[in-house]
């Protein structure tokens, strides 16, 4: 008797994704650089004062779909991990005066997503981390997976 395809179920791998967005300042500018190549570079976005975006990210893990539950992570525990390693070190802060890790590196959204990355690769279980993107306007969007 033909094996019945239904009753065979292999466990399927699927990628969620959670959004969540935050404000933050931050000002372009490296310390190794003069004041004149930081105007030079960075532009308006050196502006001393600092200026603010309303950041977009967007969290997606990987894994299989548990046989018991139908999830791969339950969502309310995806929450609480964002809280931990996004809205709490980052949501109304300067970025560069607020949080340590940007005293030296350049608050570029490239840097800011690496942060984010290294932020959640603690809090989730092993191997279900796998984008990182960051919307920091509606036109500029960046993409991290760990590389
Ligand atoms: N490679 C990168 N370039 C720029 C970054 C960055 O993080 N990585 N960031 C900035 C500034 O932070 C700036 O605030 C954003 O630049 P810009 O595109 O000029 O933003 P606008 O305010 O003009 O808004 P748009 O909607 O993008 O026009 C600059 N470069
Ligand atoms: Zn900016």
């Amino acid at each position: 008797m033909e094996k019945d395809v239904k009753s065979v179920s292999r466990e399927r791998f699927c990628y969620i994704t959670r959004v969540q967005s935050f404000s933050a300042s931050h000002r372009l500018h490296s310390k190794s650089l003069s004041d004149e190549e930081n105007k030079r570079i960075f532009g308006k976005c050196n502006n001393p004062n600092g200026h603010g975006h309303n950041y977009k990210v967007e969290v997606t893990v990987q894994g299989k779909i548990d046989q018991n539950t139908g999830m791969v992570m339950n969502l309310t525990d995806l929450k609480q991990y964002i809280e931990e390693g996004i809205m709490k070190p980052l949501d109304h802060k300067n970025l560069d005066l607020d949080v340590p890790y940007f005293a030296n590196t350049i608050s570029t959204t490239e840097n800011l997503a690496v942060y984010i990355w290294d932020n959640m690769i603690k809090l989730l279980p092993p191997n279900m981390l796998y984008e990182i993107k960051v919307h920091e306007t509606d036109n500029n969007i960046f993409v991290y997976r760990g590389e």
